[in-house]
């Protein structure tokens, strides 16, 4: 058993409560009694909910770790000033979204959040800090970061990479066992030991071989890699449910046989209508304007294309509706099932649904939308921005139902979006019969019992998948 030195009265801050901040820390806080963490937000609604019954965000496992740690060594507080000059170590998990004005709009990423989180830490902290980027940050971050901290001259900041890699729906066990946690640092001797530091945090669980220390530049750079490979396999096997269809080969048969050499191995070769999430799409953009910046423009265009693939096939999918219910939706009602961007989340971040559901409310069709999960308020939020209409012109063509039964009711058709687990156990006989006829299911996600459904009398589209000779394709 590898012996960890014992860090009693390490104090940890976190600054950002959202989908990474809030489960990170709360891990840590499970897995290091003697550590206190304390995470700040400036948004005093997102820390009255992390202090309540009814967490800011939907995750499983999550309440049993929060509630096992919080008022014990974990707090949640808007009192940032207090947290950061308490704090040894400091992450930082602000959102970096996409830039929406100026200099590289729609691709660079908008470090507004980062540069007010580290001017703050600059401004109030009195004693050495190290300080954690856990948010996704374009390479080079680091060192802007640092020059803003040290700018104020009143204390030695230590800047690290520490980059995350849960996924959403399962961030409990991807933080329980990770595959590997990433630790970038300046190889001089206040870096080496702020990274012996923060990785003896981690070595309360991770085993020492899965936790890898580096240099800065290739730790901010390893999450934008990763993140874009993940998405470019993804858009990969997308593209080839394109050439499936029309081949009449099996999309999830070729993964099958592709996805069992072990060089590539099976996971993230399942073909969607899309991927989402705030961060694949986000993160491919920033890669490219990188590689854009530093005079790349074939690797820029090379990893451009795996966003154009993915807008593609939610393109292809809505397609596929709209032809197969005889080139208009006018006026048709469709059912969407599932709003969030995957199962097991509440999160609707570049959700395929919501552009899926943009498109055919411009085809001027009723859409029904069901998700489990996401909160009502949410789904106009999203729809209001993206089709840029008000609430009330939204509501002409959109109605939110408490379940998919009432979703499907006189639908002409169902379009699953988020593979959530309830949507295969549908009474699929009871759908049938409340819905118009021809009633017709477009399976985004491949999780139904395509025969079956055939058999009840459903024309059916499934991704990649021998077409339906029911189906109308002109
Ligand atoms: N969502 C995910 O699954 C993952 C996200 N990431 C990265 O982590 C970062 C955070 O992402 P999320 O947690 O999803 O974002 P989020 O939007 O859920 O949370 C960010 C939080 O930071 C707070 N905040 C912003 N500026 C602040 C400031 N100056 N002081 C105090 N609080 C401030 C916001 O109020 C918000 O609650 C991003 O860079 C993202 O790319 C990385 C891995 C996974
Ligand atoms: O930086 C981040 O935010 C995170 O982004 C992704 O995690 P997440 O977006 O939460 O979820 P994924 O499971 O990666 O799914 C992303 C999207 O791809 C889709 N997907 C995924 C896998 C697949 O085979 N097919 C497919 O369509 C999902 O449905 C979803 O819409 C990465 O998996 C995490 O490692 C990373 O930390």
């Amino acid at each position: 058993m590898v012996s960890i030195p014992s860090q009693d009265g390490l104090k940890i801050c976190c600054i950002g409560a959202g989908y990474v901040g809030g489960p990170t820390m709360s891990m840590i806080a499970l897995k290091c009694p003697e550590v206190q963490v304390k995470i700040v937000d400036i948004s005093a609604a997102r820390i009255d909910a992390w202090n309540s019954d009814n967490l800011p965000i939907y995750e499983p496992g999550l309440h049993k770790v929060v509630t096992a740690c919080r008022g014990k060594n974990l707090f949640f507080s808007t009192d940032i000033d207090e947290a950061i000059q308490e704090a040894d170590i400091i992450f930082v998990a602000v959102n970096t979204p996409t830039k929406k004005v100026g200099i590289g709009a729609g691709r660079a990423s908008d470090l507004t959040y980062w540069e007010l989180a580290a001017r703050r830490i600059a401004q109030v902290a009195e004693t050495p800090k190290i300080v954690v980027e856990k948010s996704t940050v374009p390479i080079k971050t680091a060192e802007a970061i640092s020059a803003v901290l040290h700018g104020a001259g009143k204390t030695r900041f230590d800047v690290l990479s520490n980059p995350e890699f849960l996924a959403e729906g399962t961030a409990i066990t991807d933080l329980d066992n990770p595959d590997r946690v990433l630790i970038g640092g300046q190889l001089d001797e206040s870096g080496q030991k702020a990274m012996d530091t923060l990785a003896d945090v981690y070595a309360h669980w991770v085993p020492r071989d899965r936790i890898l220390l580096t240099n800065v530049w290739s730790s901010e750079l390893s999450k934008l890699v990763a993140n874009s490979f993940l998405a470019q396999r993804v858009s990969s096997i997308n593209a080839i449910s394109a050439v499936c269809e029309a081949s009449g080969a099996d999309v999830d048969e070729v993964a099958r046989a592709v996805g069992m050499d072990t060089r590539i191995g099976p996971k993230f070769l399942k073909a969607s209508v899309g991927f989402g999430g705030s961060c694949f799409q986000k993160d491919i953009l920033n890669l490219v304007y990188l590689c854009e910046s530093f005079g790349l423009p074939e690797v820029a265009h090379y990893f451009h294309q795996v966003v154009h693939m993915n807008d593609y096939q939610k393109e292809r999918f809505v397609g596929r509706i709209i032809h197969g219910l005889y080139n208009t939706v006018t006026g048709k009602k469709i059912a969407l099932l599932g709003f969030a961007f995957k199962k097991d989340t509440g999160d609707t971040r570049e959700s395929a649904s919501i552009d899926v559901c943009r498109r055919l409310i411009e085809e001027k069709a009723q859409v029904a939308i069901y998700d489990p999960k996401v909160e009502e308020e949410q789904v106009w939020m999203d729809l209001t921005y993206a089709c840029k209409m008000d609430k009330t012109e939204v509501q002409k063509y959109v109605t939110l139902c408490p379940d998919a039964l009432t979703a499907c009711k006189d639908a002409h058709a169902m379009a699953v979006a988020t593979e959530w687990d309830e949507f295969k156990e549908l009474d699929f006989h009871q759908v049938y019969d409340t819905m118009t006829k021809p009633s017709f299911v477009f399976d985004g996600r491949n999780i139904l019992d395509h025969a079956t459904l055939r058999e009840i009398g459903f024309v059916v589209y499934a991704i990649g998948k021998p077409l339906d000779p029911k189906l109308s394709t002109a």
